[in-house]
C-alpha cells in the first residue's frame, strides 16, 4: 500500500494523529469520587430538572477518567423490555462529555461511533465510564463502556468519540434566545460554566 493511500484506520477521525499528545488532568479539577454534577439543569443526559431525562450521575475518576450510572427506564425502549440503542448512545454521549470536567475545556460531541455488544434490558443499572485518551488542537480524542451486572461485568456498548473544544460562546450563538437568557440570568449556571473554562 502507498504512502498516499494509508489503510482504512489511519484515515479514521477517531485515531489520534501521530503527533496528538497525553490528556492532562487540571489542578483544580475534582478529586477521584467526588460527583460531578449537572452542567445544565435541562439536559437530557445528567439535568435534574428534566423530567424526560436520563438523570445520569457522574463522579471524577482516576487521572482524565470519569464513571456514571444509568439505569434503564421503560421510557428508554426500544424493542419490547429492552433499551433503545440512541438513548444508549446518549448515556455514553453524556458520560464522555464529562470529561470536560477533568480538563476544564468546554467541548461538543464532534463524531460518536457506538458497538451495541449486548442487549440491555429496562430496569438494567448501566455502569458507564469515559476516558479521554489524545489531544490535538481542539481535538479531544475519548472512548467509553457501558457494563452490565456491575462495575466489573460485562461490556454490553461502548464507544470512540472525538469531542471538538469549544468557548461558552458557541452556546450563547446557537442556542433559542429563551433558554440562552435564562442561563445567562441563572448565577448558578453561569457558575457552573465558568467551571469549565482554564481560567474560570
Ligand atoms: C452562560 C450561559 C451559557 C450556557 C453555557 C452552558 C454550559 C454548557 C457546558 C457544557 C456543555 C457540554 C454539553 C455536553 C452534552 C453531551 C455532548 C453533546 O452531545 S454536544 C451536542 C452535539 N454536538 C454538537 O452539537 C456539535 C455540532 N458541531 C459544531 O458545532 C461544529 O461542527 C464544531 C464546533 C464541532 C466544529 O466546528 P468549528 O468550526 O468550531 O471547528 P472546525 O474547524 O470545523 O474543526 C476543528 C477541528 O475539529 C475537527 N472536527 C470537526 N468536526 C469533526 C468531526 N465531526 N469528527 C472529527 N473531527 C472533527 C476538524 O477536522 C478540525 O481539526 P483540525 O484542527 O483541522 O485538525
Amino acid at each position: 500500500m502507498s504512502a498516499a493511500n494509508p489503510p482504512a484506520s489511519q484515515k479514521s477521525p477517531l485515531v489520534p494523529p501521530p503527533d496528538a499528545t497525553d490528556p492532562v488532568r487540571h489542578p483544580e479539577a475534582p478529586a477521584p469520587g467526588e460527583p460531578l454534577g449537572a452542567h445544565y439543569d435541562m439536559c437530557f443526559g445528567c439535568g435534574g430538572g428534566q423530567p424526560h431525562g436520563l438523570h445520569l450521575a457522574a463522579r471524577a475518576g482516576e487521572g482524565v477518567s470519569v464513571t456514571a450510572e444509568f439505569t434503564v427506564r421503560t421510557a428508554h425502549q426500544g424493542a419490547p423490555g429492552l433499551a433503545h440503542g440512541g438513548v444508549l448512545t446518549s448515556a455514553l454521549d453524556e458520560t464522555l462529555g464529562s470529561l470536560s470536567w477533568l480538563m476544564h475545556v468546554i467541548a461538543v460531541t464532534g463524531r460518536l461511533e457506538t458497538d451495541f455488544l449486548q442487549p440491555v434490558p429496562v430496569d438494567t443499572l448501566l455502569h458507564l465510564e469515559a476516558r479521554a485518551t489524545a489531544v490535538h488542537g481542539r481535538k479531544i480524542y475519548a472512548t467509553a463502556t457501558g457494563r452490565i451486572g456491575g462495575p466489573d461485568g460485562p461490556v454490553a456498548v461502548r464507544a470512540d468519540a472525538v469531542f471538538i473544544e469549544v468557548k461558552v460562546e458557541h452556546f450563547i450563538e446557537n442556542g433559542r434566545q429563551e433558554e440562552i437568557r435564562a442561563a445567562m440570568d441563572d448565577p448558578d449556571q453561569v457558575r457552573r460554566a465558568r467551571a469549565f473554562e482554564v481560567n474560570p
